[in-house]
């Protein structure tokens, strides 16, 4: 992990609730997963490319994920994330404490709406709508939570709501302000993806794909994109680290979309392996939640340029190239 990243997590744990954050923080049942995805950078080398004789451009592919109650972790909420953001696509989550249309006015670039598919197909539209009027760029579609992820820290905490004067503002007024107000159902199928592209000409990106199968299904459904990712290790603790289940992906999307990842992030190097492995572009969660809990607005620039930082020093030294044929596992 990059050690400003973990000086920003520890000054975030000093001044959190610690109900909150573990809830940041946790993951499902043994937290198995959530340990792995950052493991899983450290078992892969970059054999980097010299003497290419370029200089690199200043690309940046990294995305904000979607992470709900950002008011839980300072008073400006999603509208420091949003002014931090610069010009890196902020997917904001459906469960945000500041409406969605405030994120998007706060935001100097592309935002892109985070939607679990709500079994009121007339809810789920009308968010759809609020996220189209508020200018989003984007749906993404999250696909891994057919049910809440049991997340032992919360229990123990006895944590399943928000407190007074928070809300998920999105939903307030559409089914309810909390965070059991939001539905998690295992009846959405691909049927209601075809139904929120028809409600829609915004770019439908699914999130939280795993199985290549359903990479394949989703190109077939015309999906604009695909992130690759196990919700940071919070809904299914038997399932690989994301940055495993990458190349797979990548290998039968076969370019015809982007395929995102996100899941263990912690440097820029980490976003260099998950480029050369065939990601698009790199999410960043938790420790966007730390700068923003740390030090709000300034925390999360802190963070993204830290990133940025690194990873532009790594692209160099790698030569300006990633791909898959640089990558080699740590004996
Ligand atoms: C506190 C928290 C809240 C989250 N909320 C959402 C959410 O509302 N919607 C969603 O699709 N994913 C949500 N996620 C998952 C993230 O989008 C992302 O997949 C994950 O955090 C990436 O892993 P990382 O935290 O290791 O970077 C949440 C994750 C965390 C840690
Ligand atoms: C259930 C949501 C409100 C948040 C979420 O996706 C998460 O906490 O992982």
């Amino acid at each position: 992990m990059n050690p400003l990243l973990a000086e920003l997590h520890d000054k975030a744990r000093a001044v959190l609730d610690p109900v909150h954050h573990d809830f940041f923080a946790g993951g499902v049942g043994d937290e198995v997963v959530l340990a792995e995805n950052e493991a899983a950078f450290r078992r892969l080398a970059l054999l980097p490319r010299v003497l290419r004789g370029k200089q690199i451009s200043g690309d940046f592919p990294v995305m904000i994920s979607p992470t709900a109650f950002h008011r839980l972790a300072h008073p400006d909420g999603e509208l420091a994330t949003a002014r931090a953001a610069g010009d890196a696509v902020l997917v904001s989550s459906m469960a945000s404490t500041v409406p969605i249309a405030d994120v998007v006015a706060a935001a100097s670039g592309p935002v892109w709406f985070q939607l679990y598919v709500q079994p009121d197909m007339d809810v789920t539209e009308a968010l759809v709508r609020r996220a189209e009027r508020a200018g989003c760029e984007a749906v993404v579609v999250t696909v891994d939570s057919p049910v809440f992820g049991r997340h032992r820290r919360d229990l123990a905490h006895g944590f399943h709501d928000l407190p007074a004067g928070l809300a998920a503002e999105n939903m307030r007024d559409l089914v309810g302000p909390g965070l059991r107000d939001i539905e998690m159902s295992p009846l959405v199928s691909w049927e209601h993806i075809g139904r929120v592209q028809e409600m829609t000409a915004l770019p439908l990106w699914v999130k939280g794909v795993l199985h290549p199968k359903d990479a394949i299904i989703a190109v077939r459904h015309g999906v604009a994109g695909i992130v690759v990712s196990n919700h940071g290790g919070r809904q299914l603790d038997l399932v690989p680290a994301a940055l495993d289940a990458l190349p797979a992906v990548v290998d039968a999307v076969a370019g015809r979309v982007p395929v995102a990842f996100d899941g263990g992030v912690r440097s820029g190097g980490d976003i260099a392996l998950a480029l050369a492995l065939g990601a698009s572009s790199a999410g960043i969660g938790r420790p966007v939640l730390w700068g923003l809990a740390a030090d709000g607005e300034q925390g999360v620039r802190r963070v993204l340029d830290v990133l940025r930082d690194e990873f532009l020093h790594v692209l160099t030294l790698c030569g300006g190239e990633l791909s898959r044929d640089m990558v080699v596992t740590r004996c």
